[in-house]
């Protein structure tokens, strides 16, 4: 059972995403352009979910309170620079993985994309909470508490996807500095990040294990040899900034590395462990989304003499949704439980990420189904969800 405060919690963001994300979300998904709203989104706290409280962490939850009761998030913002910093010592909090799934199913429902680029910074900061030293944390992640920056997750690569074990970019120690070369591909706020958590090969030894082999460093965005790709236009989430990026010789200090040289692997490992269940959370929030449009349609639209919701075929589809969103939000809550135990949770992290990422998919493409030619047309909302969800 939720507490009160994930109660809460979970109505602000329903809050948010109904009120403001939606409305604006075919926009973004035409132009693709990075939403403005992500400044909103960091004054109510929805950003930087999971930043300990000695780095500043959330001093926004007042904000979300103020939310919660009702007042505008105008005025709400016009309030944030003064008085929340002056709060925030006293009403600041870390949200657990359980609290970043609510959050997250709720801002997808209102636009994946506009979720993904408000909640990326999630997946980059985690190897920082999971493994930097104080220091690394207080200055990387502190710096995103006072202003509404991004910061980019490197570890996918050309050639390594899934595979992370066999990434290829090199960091090489010379002195008290590492120098970077390497290409890193569908980077999540590259264009955007001040910073960047990259995985790099520290070892020439073929032999040696992926758990001895990589090393996870943070890299200043401002570093020189950073060479950011073009912003990729995709078919789904557009509007949310992913790009090819090249280290060409960046020249990083020792005191960026997190953790020690090759622990990098089971950092990443970890942080996966931390954020997969919040991307099954966002997977679910787009399939409820389907399954509101598809039943509100079907009672709406009439053939043969009923609303199609009375045709069995139509009811069959209705109630396939409903069934798989209640088992897919069951795993996304076990997985996040789970960690917030502190027990790991790779399985059941695995398992709601990739499950709820078909019903996503499935649940989008039978909404499209129940419109009929309409699902197909850009004026209705179903094939844009059938976009996302892939
Ligand atoms: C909300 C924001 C959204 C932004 C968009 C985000 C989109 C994304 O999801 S981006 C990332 C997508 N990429 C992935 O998910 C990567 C998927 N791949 C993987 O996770 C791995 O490569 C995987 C699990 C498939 C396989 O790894 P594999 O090479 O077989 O390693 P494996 O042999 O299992 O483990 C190697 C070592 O690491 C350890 N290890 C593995 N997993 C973990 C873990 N979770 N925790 C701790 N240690 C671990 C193992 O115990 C082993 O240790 P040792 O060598 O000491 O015995």
């Amino acid at each position: 059972e939720l507490s009160d405060d994930q109660r809460s919690i979970q109505e602000s963001a329903q809050r948010f995403a109904r009120e403001e994300i939606l409305p604006v979300a075919a926009h973004h998904d035409k132009t693709g352009e990075i939403p403005l709203l992500i400044k909103k989104a960091w004054g109510l706290g929805f950003m930087n979910l999971h930043v300990p409280q000695f780095c500043g962490g959330f001093p926004f939850c007042l904000g979300l309170f103020l939310n919660y009761i009702g007042l505008d998030i105008r005025f709400i913002l016009s309030f944030q620079t003064g008085i929340f910093y002056l709060l925030s010592p006293i009403c600041g909090m870390d949200f657990g993985s359980m609290e970043g799934c609510l959050i997250a199913e709720e801002l997808a429902y209102g636009c994946s994309g506009i979720s993904t680029a408000v909640l990326a910074n999630d997946l980059a900061q985690a190897p920082v909470i999971y493994a930097g030293n104080k220091e690394q944390r207080k200055k990387y992640l502190g710096r995103m508490i006072e202003e509404p920056l991004a910061c980019a997750y490197g570890v996918t690569e050309p050639e390594a996807g899934s595979d992370v074990a066999s990434i290829q970019t090199k960091a090489v120690k010379k002195g008290d500095e590492y120098v970077i070369n390497g290409q890193k591909m569908w980077i999540t706020n590259a264009g955007i990040a001040d910073w960047f958590f990259v995985l790099a090969r520290t070892s020439s030894d073929g032999g040696s294990p992926a758990s001895k082999s990589l090393t996870g460093f943070i890299v200043d965005g401002d570093s020189p040899g950073i060479v950011r790709g073009k912003k990729e236009i995709n078919m789904g989430q557009r509007c949310s900034d992913t790009r090819g990026v090249t280290f060409e010789d960046v020249v990083v200090p020792a005191s960026n590395v997190l953790g020690q040289e090759g622990a990098g692997f089971k950092i990443a490992m970890g942080a996966f462990d931390k954020t997969r269940s919040a991307i099954g959370a966002g997977a679910i929030g787009l399939a409820q989304r389907a399954l509101d449009e598809a039943s509100k349609y079907s009672m709406e639209r009439k053939t043969m003499g009923v609303p199609i919701a009375k045709h069995q075929a139509v009811m069959f589809m209705l109630a396939e949704m409903a069934m798989s969103i209640e088992v897919g939000r069951m795993s996304v809550w076990r997985a996040a439980w789970t960690i917030d135990k502190g027990i790991r949770n790779t399985y059941y992290a695995s398992i709601a990420k990739a499950y709820c990422s078909d019903i996503a998919n499935k649940c989008a493409t039978d909404a499209v189904q129940i419109f009929g030619g309409n699902g197909f047309n850009t004026e209705y909302p179903v094939e844009k969800l059938m976009r996302d969800a892939k």
